[in-house]
C-alpha cells in the first residue's frame, strides 16, 4: 500500500532465495510487479542425508537477478531492497570468510542446508532433555533446525569449523549482514529455528543442557545478541561494496530479512479478496492457512492467543505476522517428492520427449494425459489401487517424526506412461493427505481455518490446487464453506 510518506515513482526490490533458485521483483510502490529474474543456484549432496551450499555462490546469483530487474529505470527512484532466503545454516570465521561445513573441507560449501539430517543422534538428544523452549515448537524439535546442526558442526568438525566459526546466520541473515554489514539478525528466524523468544530472549540454560554453553559465555555474539523485526530498517542501509555488487545506489534502505515461507505466507495471508465472490471475503485473516508450495510446503497459520499444536511447530510470537502467534505446519519435501517420482520413473524419457514436442511443462502434459485417460469418472478415482506414503524425507508435521520413510503400494508389471501419470496422480493426493491432516491437528488444537491460500512453484499446477481443495475440503469437521485460493508469490 502506497503510505503518506512515500512519493510516487518509488522501485522496491524483493530477492527470494529458494532451494533450488534465487529470484528478484521489482515492484513499484502500489505493490504491482514490474520486472522479475531467476538464476538457478548449486546444491552439493556429498553424502546421504548431507546437503550443502555455497553462501558465495548465493550472493552472486542474488546480483545477477537484481542487476536484470533494475535494468531501464531510474536507479535514484530506487527506495528499499529487502530478502528472504531458506533457513539454511550459514558459517563464517571470525573474519568473515566462508568456512567448511564438510568433511573434505571444502570452504566454498559453507551451508548446512534446511533439508540436511545428518544432525540425528543430536536432535533426538536434545529432545530427551524435555526442556521448556521445547513447547514452542510443537514439543519436538525438527533436525532441520539450527541446534542440532551447530551441535553436530562442534562434536565433527571441532579444527577445522567449529574453533574457527566466529559467525553462525540463517541465510535471510546472512543476506542483510552482506547487503549492509550490520550483524543484528531477524526476529523471524531466531524465533522459529534457533529457539529465541520474542518475550524472553535466549534461554541459557538450554544451550547449557545440550552442551552448547559457549554460546551463553561470549553472551550469544556468534548467533545474533541484537534482535530487529522483520521490515526494520538497517544501519545506514546499502554499503558501497554490496552496491557495486548488486547495482544499486549505496545508502538505500535494506530490511531485516524473513524466512523464505514466512515471505510468502506474509504476502499472501493477508490477500485483497473483495469483488471476487469469495466466501473468506469478509472472514478474518485467522480463518485463512497460507501454504507455501515449493521444494517443501508449510503451512502458516496465525491467531491472537498462543495455540500450541503437537508437531506443529510454533507458536511463534510476532515472528510473521506482528502482534499474532503463528504456528507452522510442513511437509519436508512436496516439489522435490513429485519430481523425483516422475523424473526416476523409466517412461520418463518418453514424457520428456512428448512433452517437448508440445512445448509443454511435463507437469502440463501429465495433467492433460491424466484427463485423457480419465473417461467418464473423476480424475481423482483413477488412483483407488495405488497409494503413495509421501514421507520419503521423514514427517515434519503433523507426525514430527524424521525415522519415517515414503511407501507405495499397489505397484504392477506395467512402466508405461499411463502407470508414470497414475503414480504422479498418487503422489500429489499423498501430499494433499498430508496437508489435511496438518490442518485436522490444527483444527483439533483450537485453530478455526475455513480457507488456504497456496503461492509458491507448485501453486503453478492446476492438479495440486485441485486435488488440495478435493480433499481438504470434504473432512466433513468444518461447518464454513471452504475454498482454495491461489496466489503467486
Ligand atoms: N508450472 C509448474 N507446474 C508444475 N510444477 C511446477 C511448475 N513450476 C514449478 N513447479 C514445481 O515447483 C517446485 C519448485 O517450486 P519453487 O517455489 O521454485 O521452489 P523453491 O522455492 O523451493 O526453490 C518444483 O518441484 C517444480 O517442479
Ligand atoms: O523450513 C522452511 C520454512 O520454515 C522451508 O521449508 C525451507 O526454508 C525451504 O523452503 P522451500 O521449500 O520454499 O525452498
Amino acid at each position: 500500500m502506497l503510505g503518506e510518506d512515500q512519493e510516487p515513482g518509488s522501485y522496491y526490490v524483493g530477492v527470494d532465495v529458494g532451494t533450488g533458485s534465487v529470484r528478484a521483483a521489482l515492484v513499484d510502490q502500489k505493490g504491482v510487479l514490474l520486472a522479475f529474474a531467476d538464476q538457478p543456484i548449486y546444491k552439493w549432496e556429498p553424502q546421504f542425508n548431507h546437503h550443502e551450499q555455497s553462501s558465495e555462490d548465493i550472493w552472486t546469483a542474488c546480483c545477477v537477478v537484481t542487476k536484470k530487474v533494475v535494468q531501464g529505470i531510474d536507479l535514484n527512484q530506487i527506495r528499499g531492497l529487502g530478502f528472504d532466503a531458506t533457513c539454511s545454516l550459514v558459517v563464517l570465521d571470525k573474519q568473515f570468510h566462508p568456512l567448511p561445513v564438510n568433511f573434505e573441507g571444502d570452504s566454498h560449501r559453507n551451508i548446512i542446508m534446511w533439508l540436511d539430517h545428518r544432525a540425528v543422534s543430536q536432535v533426538h538428544r536434545i529432545n530427551e532433555t524435555k526442556h521448556s523452549v521445547l513447547q514452542y515448537v510443537g514439543g519436538v524439535m525438527s533436525v532441520e533446525m539450527q541446534a542440532p546442526k551447530l551441535l553436530w558442526l562442534k562434536e565433527n568438525l571441532r579444527e577445522t569449523c567449529w574453533d574457527k566459526a566466529g559467525h553462525f546466520f540463517d541465510l535471510p541473515d546472512f543476506l542483510s549482514w552482506k547487503a549492509t554489514g550490520v550483524t543484528a539478525r531477524s526476529l523471524c528466524s531466531l524465533v522459529c529455528k534457533w529457539t529465541y523468544s520474542a518475550e524472553r530472549g535466549w534461554d541459557d540454560s538450554f544451550w547449557k543442557m545440550i552442551g552448547l554453553e559457549d554460546f551463553v559465555a561470549d553472551n550469544y555474539s556468534k548467533i545474533g545478541n541484537q534482535v530487529l523485526p522483520p521490515g526494520a530498517s538497517l544501519g545506514n542501509g546499502l554499503t558501497p561494496e554490496a552496491a557495486k555488487d548488486l547495482g544499486l545506489p549505496a545508502g538505500i534502505a535494506v530490511a531485516a530479512s524473513l524466512i523464505d515461507a514466512h515471505a510468502g505466507g506474509l504476502g499472501v495471508i493477508g490477500a485483497d479478496v473483495r469483488g471476487h465472490g469469495l466466501a473468506c471475503e469478509g472472514q478474518p485473516v485467522t480463518s485463512r492457512l497460507a501454504v507455501i508450495c515449493g521444494t517443501s510446503s508449510c503451512h502458516m497459520g496465525i491467531s491472537k492467543d498462543p495455540i500450541f499444536v503437537p508437531g506443529v511447530w510454533g507458536p511463534y510470537f510476532s515472528a510473521m505476522v506482528p502482534g499474532f502467534w503463528l504456528n507452522e505446519g510442513g511437509q519436508s519435501v512436496t516439489g522435490k517428492l513429485i519430481d523425483h517420482m516422475v523424473q526416476g520413473h523409466a517412461a520418463f524419457p518418453e514424457l520428456q520427449a512428448k512433452a517437448t514436442a508440445r512445448c509443454q511443462s511435463v507437469y502440463a502434459y501429465l495433467n492433460s494425459h491424466l484427463d485423457l485417460i480419465k473417461k467418464a469418472q473423476p480424475v481423482g478415482f483413477l488412483t483407488v489401487d495405488l497409494h503413495v506414503w509421501p514421507d520419503f524425507h521423514g514427517n515434519r508435521s503433523p507426525l514430527a517424526d524424521l525415522t519415517l520413510k515414503g511407501m507405495v503400494t499397489g505397484l504392477k508389471l506395467s512402466q508405461d506412461l499411463d502407470n508414470l501419470a497414475i503414480l504422479y496422480l498418487a503422489t500429489v493426493q499423498a501430499i494433499a493427505f498430508g496437508t489435511r491432516l496438518i490442518i485436522e491437528a490444527m483444527q483439533g488444537a483450537g485453530h478455526s481455518i475455513s480457507t488456504l491460500f497456496l503461492c509458491g512453484g507448485l501453486s503453478k499446477n492446476p492438479l495440486f490446487v485441485q486435488m488440495h481443495a478435493d480433499i481438504t475440503g470434504g473432512n466433513g469437521k468444518n461447518e464454513q464453506s471452504w475454498e482454495s485460493c491461489v496466489s503467486q508469490t
